[in-house]
């Protein structure tokens, strides 16, 4: 088909789905059988994605003419070859998704997990509507595999028992999708697909249900997508799927193109690490045609424009700053050049931002991911100071110690498939690693409630309070290990357990027993005079004299516990006592007691 009778585009697929459900196992399966039913010449490869034409569509649904009749308008199908949260977050376009339609792979003995809920969330939340892949039919006890047959087709052939299994099986998806909020029905049983989520019951393994998946997805998209698929003849407008270094070609990107037609010797404008990049076109590259079933992609050709939708890769210069995420417009007109910089500039500045607020810092591979990262927290109420692509930086570091300071649980730094660069002091904070998207978020969610549990579970017995104490000279019973003497407390409350330190701020010892007349007390208040056992190595006359003043080394996170939670314990004289111990604390932490009101 030449490109003026073009009407449409392929619509962009995409496959999600709970881990093991089978979502590569299908990808294969469809493009494997693409590949078989092909006529020559009529297979094109794509970079990053897989097309399926629609003469292949129609063979694979010749036996269920009378019940999907499918005349194709548009061309085909464009799959992404990489199933996943990660690389969908990098289908981005502002507003939703390039991915046109979703498949919504779930084990069908396993129904809904984790990563299937998640993914809907996804969905919902970027627009792109789903069908739901029933996958793995042919595990259910009893089946009978009839390889690469429509399900409609293998069913009728399945004993009453088999058909029986299946339909709770599916019963059981449908009532999992209406605690969603979904409507769903077995595909040939909705009436309305605008109302109904379709379930086609399929096996990536023997390929049974794929004629009946790769019809729905062309039938509803050319039905109901007519605008948005409709074929646009202008430069090209595409977004980068990844970044890569390829032996031979230096630093290229992969780009899904989803509108226009992008050729040679264009300039192209995309997000780069530091600046928005203006480049031309060096060469457009796509796979080497296939010579067999092997699906290898390694071998490029070069070719001299591409036509939404496709995946291509882009030769330029100045691509190794390339930001994988960003959109990619093509320039048609110098003079429109600043404006489609500022437009991207625009887009790239929502999502990676430094904020002057108390929150985590983020750091991601690309935007896409960092987007979803951002997006995911905030859904949580888990707020973010800086947001940035790129290796973990000095900066970084020093933005996570300022919000640890302000509030310890926010004191981190959450990791996507980042590392800290070289020379770049990273222990002094927390660094939280994970590689998939989700559980990066859930670990965060953890750490920041751990914290504030440990915090919570500190209640007024387990607090230091403060106070002052003298050794009362003449009042030495024991000189060490423990140290027993006579004291005076001149403010506050101590009690056993209590660590003391000097007026410099220097630790001696932890409070053991408190006496008075060979009575052990729970606690001495001002004005008290009592005997103290002090343990910890220190001796009178070496660490601590008669007649020193001490005070209790009050924890920082104690003393704001005392003033947020237990403010009527506080007396006068402890008052006085805060005070001292604040300024001597300072010295080493200049954060200490600093939203104190005394
Ligand atoms: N019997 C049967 N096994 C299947 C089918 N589809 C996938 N499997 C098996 O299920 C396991 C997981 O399949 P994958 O395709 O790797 O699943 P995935 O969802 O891509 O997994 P991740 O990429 O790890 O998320 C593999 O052992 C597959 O062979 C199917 O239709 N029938």
């Amino acid at each position: 088909m030449s490109k003026d009778s073009r009407r449409f585009r392929q619509p962009i697929v995409v496959v999600l789905g709970h881990v093991d459900h089978g979502k590569t196992t299908l990808l294969d399966k469809i493009r494997g059988t693409a590949i078989v039913k092909k006529e020559p010449g009529e297979m094109t490869q794509e970079v990053g994605a897989s097309f399926v034409p629609s003469s292949v569509i129609e063979k694979l649904s010749e036996p269920l003419k009378n019940i999907i009749p499918v005349k194709l308008e548009i061309p085909g199908l464009l799959f992404i070859d990489t199933p996943g949260h990660e690389l969908f977050s990098n289908l981005r376009r502002r507003g939703g998704s390039v991915a046109d339609i979703a498949i919504l792979v779930v084990d069908i003995m396993e129904g809904f997990q984790k990563q299937t809920n998640e993914s809907i969330e996804i969905l919902k939340e970027k627009k792109v509507p789903f069908l739901v892949a029933a996958n793995k039919i042919d595990r259910i006890p009893g089946w009978k595999p009839y390889d690469n047959e429509p399900f409609l087709v293998s069913f009728s052939k399945q004993s009453k028992a088999v058909q029986q299994r299946l339909e709770n099986a599916i019963y059981n998806l449908v009532l999992q999708l209406a605690q969603l909020n979904f409507n769903a029905e077995r595909f040939d049983r909705v009436k309305d697909f605008t109302q109904y989520i379709a379930i086609v019951p399929v096996s990536g393994k023997t390929g049974e249900g794929v004629p009946e998946l790769l019809a729905l997805l062309a039938g509803l998209t050319q039905r109901f997508m007519r605008t948005r698929i409709g074929f646009v003849e202008g430069p090209a407008k595409g977004v980068v799927l990844e970044v890569k270094e390829d032996q031979g070609y230096g630093y290229t990107i992969d780009t899904i193109i989803y509108d226009g037609i992008l050729k040679r010797n264009d300039t192209i404008v995309l997000g780069g690490v530091n600046d928005v990049i203006v480049t031309k076109v060096r060469n457009l590259l796509l796979p080497a045609p296939l010579q067999d079933m092997r699906i290898s992609k390694t071998d490029y050709r070069s070719v001299d424009e591409v036509y939404a939708a496709s995946g291509v890769k882009i030769m330029a210069t100045g691509l190794d700053e390339a930001v994988a995420g960003s959109p990619l417009y093509a320039v048609d007109n110098e003079s429109r050049l600043d404006e489609y910089k500022k437009i991207i500039k625009e887009e790239i500045s929502k999502i990676r931002f430094q904020k002057n607020i108390t929150g985590i810092v983020v750091k991601a591979d690309s935007l896409g991911t960092l987007e979803s990262l951002v997006g995911a927290l905030e859904k949580r109420n888990i707020p973010v100071r800086l947001a940035d692509i790129g290796p973990i930086s000095k900066r970084d570091i020093i933005e996570a110690e300022l919000a640890g300071k302000e509030a310890e649980e926010y004191g981190i730094i959450a990791a996507f498939r980042v590392k800290p660069l070289p020379g770049v002091e990273s222990s002094k904070i927390k660094i939280i690693y994970n590689d998939i998207i989700y559980q990066l978020i859930d670990d965060v969610e953890k750490y920041i409630n751990d914290v504030r549990e440990k915090r919570k579970r500190k209640t007024l017995d387990t607090l230091v309070l403060p106070a002052k104490i003298k050794i009362l000279p003449g009042y030495v019973f024991r000189r060490s290990d423990p140290v027993i003497v006579g004291i005076k407390v001149l403010g506050g409350i101590i009690k056993p357990k209590y660590p003391l330190m000097k007026k410099d701020g220097r630790r001696v010892g932890e409070v053991l027993q408190i006496q008075d007349n060979k009575k052990t007390l729970d606690k001495a208040t001002e004005g008290m005079e009592v005997a103290l056992s002090i343990k910890g190595n220190i001796m009178i006359g070496r660490q601590i004299d008669e007649g020193e003043e001490l005070y209790t080394d009050v924890p920082k996170e104690d003393l704001e516990i005392l003033f947020s939670n237990y403010k009527d314990i506080i007396t006068e004289d402890m008052k006085s006592v805060i005070k001292e111990i604040i300024n001597i604390k300072r010295t080493e932490d200049p954060l200490y007691g600093l939203n104190i009101q005394v």
